[in-house]
């Protein structure tokens, strides 16, 4: 009840922020209704081949993805991967995608090992070509915790489950899966294409995505949109949205991985200093996480995703959204509340691993620990590292960096993007209830970003649709994808093959009526 009363209560008040704010916008003259999204253009064009699956078409599909779940890929570091699991990941691909290996206008190349390359040539040579990245390895799972064991691939009421089903294997063999099909129906694209399979992606990329980047800048190539993995349709995130919202990546976070370590004389536990190892580095520790970075809501492009959906929210939240110039510090409070949320205003702060202690009476001589940090896009490296010194304020504590980079450049967005209209054109024939398509902030990162001299028109979604409940799943227990999803997801690439071959984008005003 008085839960309720709450409510009605906060409604009220937001109505009546809603009227002062319509009233102060009037008086004003400044009435801050955000630009709809861009006209829909590529209006009335429809792919070639329509995606009609045999019953026989769908169960290669589902068993394929199962095939290459239980192929365990896992990546722990750069220096500890399952290369045997790596290696079987090739010989399948090349089992169950006859069509993609054997078609002479598609060259295949193994890099740094085990990545795959595959260059998909055109029949117009005119046309600049694109690229589809995916990759292959996947996070370890733990045994415990999983309604199947994670590597079993085993069917759930309408789900696979298993690591590796929406991170990022359902894109690696969903490419495939789409090209073949295309393939087998005659298909010939005229826009020349880069397939690109990442084997160490969650261990930063190096030997793979990076190599075949480097590759691909010595041949000269130049790519009119690169798409890869990194945000989702999104069903259920925000309150007031009723509909799912395909949210397209044009930046991802950028990321500090720190090592922390204190040192002191080990010596006998009945004989104490004040302080230990252990002691010093929890504080600092502590100090980090009980100071989280500065909340920078409005300073990046975390904002975009509101002005594109402002008019979709319900009254009085509408007011409070087209009109963020006001209410920009209680929004901002708002997604402070949920990690999914507060990821997209801030730099965040993990504390990962935490080593120390070799015995029970033995003082420690050391402590170590790992902290992971999510760069806003308005920060950079030295800024926050500048913020973390002080934080712990502490000269003992002794920090080693393991990697850092910079949050990445912000992609085009707009009517001329043309990767973006592509995707809009292909999110219209495959999901037609997605309406709303808006830009956003990649909270993890990618092999993408070893692209950037290639192309400035960088994009990461896969065309799935996440409810809150499946964020946790990622890197979590229990990670799966609906068989209903994943048909849809191929049928998404499939059509995104097609609609790429279109040589240049309509005028969007010439065929806006078309819609
Ligand atoms: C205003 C927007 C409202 C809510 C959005 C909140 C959170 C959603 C953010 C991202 C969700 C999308 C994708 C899955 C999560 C993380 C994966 C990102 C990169 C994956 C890289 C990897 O680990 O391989
Ligand atoms: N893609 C993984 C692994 C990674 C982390 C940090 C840098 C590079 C890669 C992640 O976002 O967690
Ligand atoms: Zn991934
Ligand atoms: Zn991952």
């Amino acid at each position: 009840m008085a839960g309720r009363l709450r409510g009605a209560a906060w409604a009220a008040c937001l109505g009546l922020c809603g009227a002062a704010v319509a009233l102060l916008a009037v008086v004003l003259g400044r009435a801050y209704v955000l630009r709809p999204p861009p006209g829909p253009p590529l209006g009335g064009r429809r792919a070639a081949l329509g995606f009609e699956l045999s019953a026989r078409d769908r169960q290669e599909l589902k068993e394929a993805l199962r095939g290459a779940i239980k192929i365990q890929t896992v990546s722990f570091s750069p220096e500890d991967q399952n290369t045997t699991a790596l290696a079987e990941f090739g010989n399948y691909i090349k089992k169950v995608f006859p069509a993609v290996f054997s078609t002479k206008f598609i060259q295949h190349e193994i890099i740094g090992g085990y990545s795959h390359l595959f260059t998909v040539q055109g029949s117009d040579p005119q046309l600049m070509p694109y690229m589809l990245l995916a990759h292959m390895d996947v996070v370890p799972a733990s045994q415990e915790g999983w309604h199947v064991p994670p590597f079993s691939a085993e069917e759930l009421d309408g789900f696979i489950y298993g690591r590796g089903t929406v991170d990022n294997k359902n894109s690696a063999i969903g490419i495939l899966q789409a090209l073949e099909f295309l393939l087998r129906r005659d298909y010939r694209p005229r826009r020349s294409f880069y397939i690109g399979i990442g084997h160490d992606e969650e261990v930063s990329g190096r030997k793979g995505a990076m190599k075949i980047a480097a590759l691909l800048e010595a041949r000269g190539v130049k790519l009119s949109f690169l798409l890869d993995e990194g945000s989702v349709i999104l069903d259920g995130f925000l309150e007031g949205i009723k509909k799912p919202v395909a949210v397209i990546a044009i930046t991802e976070k950028g990321a500090i991985t720190a090592n922390f370590s204190v040192e002191k004389e080990q010596g006998h536990s009945s004989a104490p200093s004040k302080e230990t190892s252990i002691g010093i580095l929890a504080a600092a520790l502590s100090r980090l996480e009980q100071n989280p970075m500065p909340n920078l809501f409005g300073h990046g492009p975390e904002i975009m995703i509101l002005e594109h959906l402002a008019s979709e929210f319900r009254f009085p939240l509408n007011l409070i959204m087209t009109n963020l110039w006001l209410f920009s510090p209680i929004i901002s409070r708002i997604f402070e509340q949920k990690p999914s949320t507060n990821a997209l205003i801030r730099t965040t702060t993990a504390i990962t691993m935490f080593n120390a202690g070799i015995k029970s009476n033995v003082i420690p001589p050391s402590a170590k620990a790992t902290v992971n940090f999510r760069i806003h896009p308005s920060q950079k490296v030295e800024e926050v590292l500048e913020i973390v010194k002080n934080t712990i304020a502490d000269d003992r504590v002794k920090i080693h960096l393991q990697e850092a980079f910079d949050p990445l450049p912000i992609s085009p967005w707009d009517n001329h993007a043309f990767g973006v209209q592509i995707f809009r054109r292909t999110l219209l024939d495959v999901f037609p209830d997605v309406s709303n398509i808006a830009p956003g902030i990649c909270i993890g990162n990618t092999d993408s970003r070893h692209f950037t001299k290639l192309t400035d028109a960088i994009y990461r979604f896969n065309p799935l649709v996440f409810k809150p409940d499946d964020l946790p799943r990622v890197h979590g227990l229990n990670e799966r994808i609906s068989i209903e999803g994943y048909e849809k997801q191929v049928e998404f690439l499939y059509q995104l093959i097609q609609n790429s071959d279109i040589s240049k984008l309509p005028e969007p005003h010439a065929n806006s009526h078309e819609l």
